[in-house]
């Protein structure tokens, strides 16, 4: 039940652990939508071409910096997008140095600019030991790219036959299941006793397919993994909504711009940065759990990351319906803002 009686929040400052903020005109124009209320974001590398080393990734942080708003409080979080010939001892030196904290693996072809990503596992089991060693976390894009596997059951299929023996080979390596869109993702996580997190988007949060096939067809709520049955939705609510530490936010906001949104192929990726912490708390507030939107958005994050949650803090407060651009201009085109389909009560005090 909605927590009628409260109208105002004070929470330390979140963090998004999974963010696409791309580069050039685009970086500029969606950087301060995140940098507004966040005070860290894993960076995503898929960028073209991929940040693959520790001195794409220095560039790429340094350019981030530069495109900051004068006053800005973020601090980006570096990822190396692993491919099979990536140097274990670089990632070291990536990580020892402080430029990335994270490590990113997509599956050749599994989603926007992956092409780069990994074909055999096997090939990156010395950089996934080296890893290990030192405790840097994986991301892991988890869906499996076989024709032959319905788009639905792609993370199911991936968890089963790519992540389990993976992690079986290697035990100790640190992983972070992103953006999960299924119960089967949040069982496994759930039944893991350790090494293994997820990411839950906001718009894994609010859609089910439906929104996207129902009633004529909606590219701007087509992104990958694609969103799944209602149960699987009600089961990625039930995990952000628990304060279990496995389960913490990562937007997996994706600008791409209208026209490459509304063609015959059209981008996967949906761009949440602006309304993300007001569609949270909407979603926390109807679940009559607004108490746990901190530890979702900024404790269970940095503790699993092993760092220190954000000393400041942010406010929402709750009012008559938010107003919020329907799109962002960007010298590249048009960005869509995600339209959660309700209104959006809480407003982030600046
Ligand atoms: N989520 C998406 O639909 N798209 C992301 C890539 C990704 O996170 O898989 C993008 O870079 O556009
Ligand atoms: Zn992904
Ligand atoms: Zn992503």
């Amino acid at each position: 039940m909605p927590d009628k009686n409260m109208t105002s929040l004070t929470i330390r400052r979140p963090d998004d652990w999974h963010l696409h903020l791309r580069d050039g005109a685009m970086l500029r124009a969606v950087l301060p939508e995140t940098s507004r209320h966040f005070g860290r974001a894993i960076i995503m590398p898929n960028l073209v071409p991929p940040v693959v080393t520790t001195a794409d990734a220095a560039a790429y942080r340094d350019r981030i910096i530069g495109a900051l708003p004068d006053g800005a409080d973020f601090t980006p979080l570096m990822t190396l997008y692993l491919t099979e010939d990536t140097d274990p001892a670089d990632v070291k030196r990536a990580y020892e140095t402080g430029v990335a904290q994270a490590v990113k693996l997509y599956p050749a072809g599994a989603t926007t600019n992956s092409a780069s990503g990994v074909r055999d596992f096997e090939k990156i089991r010395p950089v996934l030991e080296q890893m290990a060693e030192i405790g840097m976390p994986l991301c892991v894009h988890g869906e499996v790219t076989d024709n032959d596997i319905d788009i639905f059951d792609r993370e199911a299929v991936f968890i089963d036959r790519i992540l389990k023996p993976l992690r079986k080979k290697v035990p100790d390596l640190k992983v972070v299941m992103e953006h999960v869109t299924t119960k089967d993702a949040v069982d496994y996580v759930r039944d893991s006793h350790k090494n293994l997190a997820a990411t839950i988007t906001t718009h894994h949060l609010i859609i089910n397919r439906n929104h996207i096939l129902a009633g004529g067809i909606k590219p701007h709520f087509y992104c990958l993994p694609v969103a799944k049955r209602e149960l699987h939705r009600v089961a990625l609510v039930q995990a952000a909504i628990s304060g279990d530490k496995r389960f913490f936010l990562g937007t997996d906001s994706a600008p791409h711009t209208d026209p490459a949104k509304l063609q015959p192929c059209g981008c996967a990726g949906i761009f949440t940065a602006p309304n993300t912490m007001s569609c949270l708390a909407e979603v926390f507030d109807v679940a009559g759990k607004l108490t746990k939107l901190e530890a979702f958005t900024s404790l269970n994050g940095p503790a699993y990351y092993g760092l220190a949650p954000n000393e400041t803090t942010i406010t929402l407060t709750k009012g008559d319906p938010i107003a919020y651009p329907a799109q962002i201009t960007t010298a590249d085109g048009p960005v869509t803002v995600f339209d959660p389909g309700f209104d959006l009560h809480w407003r982030v005090e600046t």
